[in-house]
């Protein structure tokens, strides 16, 4: 009875907390999992319990899957996770060894991102359909509605505070900030969090659009009105934000002829289609953006000082990335899990000694350009951790340039399988004895990867199995299944 009772506590006690956890066997098996199953995946507990964490990854009622990772690799791993409903959890996954070293289970317990308080919900959920056949989708670039928005530095909250009491209010709001800072998520983000958030949210992008068709992609026209238009004529961005909010970015580059008619719509909230004589009315929030110095602009007769009053009621810069490197990991790894899941690959762990690396780079192109960085990663390498070697020339040439360039590039070198892959510079400073050692934990931390057993892996380096259990051990890598 007394049994009894300890297991019901235990049970309430596991169900009460806020995390999920997840238990499969060493197949990836469920076995167990909390009552939060529906809450976080929408299936019930029977639809989950003897499933496959493998057929339920590829179902993309969670992506990528931190059991198989575990499995993979025999070691702990912490992602980020995207449930079917577009919800990101941050999953930690641990093995369970039996005492032959083989994984019998693998606990993983994971927390809603909305909980942590540096990362604000992305998009309003939306379910993604329970399909094994589901795509993902092919850009990194067009995901920025699955995106959770990093902002966990000091800096970033206060930014944070300020958009959202400028988004409950009706004023224009004009984002000011260097290229790839996030421009466009916050403005996203500001739509979101205002009263407009059921209503559109229309992009127009002044510094690609034709000067030619600035007026008709702003305000619409009549049928007939030029050659080459619908017949039935068309709505312009204006008509279309009708109840919404328009993101008027790079607001800088709008010609100078049609600023006075920006003017016009913004004081009188009334408009006509190019071609016609009716007076329409649209209820838009505008909120503008622009990397450029728009009062500099207004002092050199470049943008009409009547209108830049107008947009620069409520202005909010973006911190660049350098003001905001504390969040650089976070940031990090958001943009890989958004990476593995559009190119549907497994995620990537990153080295502390690359994160170190990053964190003393300027960063001039911002959060862009380090999405860049990392996508470049993910086309040309399928190595499961990013090391300082993965990263492009510019970033060696920037370490040996700056202060880093008298220390190492591992700044904390933990243990032998950290310190594995040095760069040049480091092995330079290495015996050949080291040297050696170095390059077996190599060759067999990559055939661990390859093959499932030691007597796989014994036969591919022409080793005896014994001596490749004694090596891995001496080098502390994990045993594989032994069974030949
Ligand atoms: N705080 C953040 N958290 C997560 N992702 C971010 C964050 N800031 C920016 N990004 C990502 O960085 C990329 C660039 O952001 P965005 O396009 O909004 O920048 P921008 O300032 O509008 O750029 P540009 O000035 O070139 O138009 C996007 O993919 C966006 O999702």
């Amino acid at each position: 009875m007394q049994l009894k009772n300890t297991v019901a506590e235990l049970e309430t006690l596991i169900n009460s907390s806020t995390d999920e956890l997840f238990v499969t066997d060493g197949e990836g098996k469920v076995l167990f999992l909390t009552s939060q199953a529906r809450k976080f995946y929408g299936l019930d507990h029977e639809d989950i319990i003897g499933q496959s964490v493998f057929q339920l990854e590829q179902a993309h009622i969670f992506y990528p899957s931190v059991t198989a990772l575990v499995l993979r690799d025999k070691q702990k791993h912490t992602i980020l996770q995207t449930t079917r409903h577009g919800e990101h959890l941050v999953v930690t996954g641990t093995p369970v060894f039996d005492e032959q070293g083989n994984v019998k289970q693998v606990i993983s317990s994971a927390l809603d991102l909305k909980q942590l308080p540096w990362i604000l919900s992305s998009a309003p959920s939306r379910e993604i359909p329970y399909s094994p056949s589901r795509q993902v989708k092919s850009s990194v670039h067009d995901d920025t509605s699955l995106t959770p928005i990093v902002a966990s530095t000091p800096v970033m909250r206060q930014f944070i505070t300020q958009i959202q009491q400028a988004a409950t209010s009706h004023a224009n709001i004009l984002l000011l900030g260097e290229t790839g800072v996030g421009k466009n998520l916050f403005a996203n983000y500001i739509h979101k969090e205002s009263a407009r958030a059921q209503g559109p949210f229309i992009e127009i992008n002044c510094a690609t659009l034709p000067e030619s068709l600035f007026e008709s992609e702003l305000f619409g026209y009549e049928h007939g009105a030029f050659t080459g238009s619908i017949r039935e004529g068309k709505k312009g961005k204006v008509e279309l934000a009708d109840g919404g909010t328009l993101f008027l970015n790079e607001i800088a580059e709008i010609p100078l002829t049609y600023q006075a008619k920006l003017l016009d719509f913004l004081q009188t909230r009334q408009f006509t289609r190019v071609g016609g004589i009716k007076a329409l009315h649209s209820d838009i929030r505008i909120i503008c953006a622009t990397n450029r110095d728009l009062k500099r602009m207004v002092a050199e007769n470049l943008f009409r000082a009547d209108l830049f009053y107008r947009i620069y009621v409520v202005p909010v810069e973006i911190p660049p990335l350098r003001a905001r490197i504390g969040e650089l990991e976070a940031l990090c790894l958001t943009i890989i899990a958004k990476l593995a899941r559009c190119y549907r690959q497994p995620t990537k762990q990153i080295h502390s000694s690359t994160l170190d690396l990053l964190r003393t780079y300027p960063w001039p192109g911002n959060v862009r350009e380090l999405e860049n960085v990392l996508e470049r990663i993910f086309i040309s390498t399928r190595d499961s951790v990013i090391y300082p070697e993965h990263l492009p020339d510019e970033f060696s040439h920037y370490a040996s340039n700056s202060s880093l360039g008298s220390t190492p590039y591992f700044p904390n070198p933990k243990t032998l399988h950290e310190t594995a892959l040095h760069p040049e510079q480091a092995k330079e400073e290495l015996g050949l004895q080291k040297q050696l050692e170095r390059l077996e934990f190599e060759i067999l931390h990559d055939a661990l990867q390859r093959w499932k057993t030691t007597y796989a892996i014994a036969q591919h380096l022409q080793l005896s199995q014994p001596t490749v259990v004694r090596k891995l051990k001496k080098h502390g890598l994990t045993h594989l299944h032994e069974t030949p």
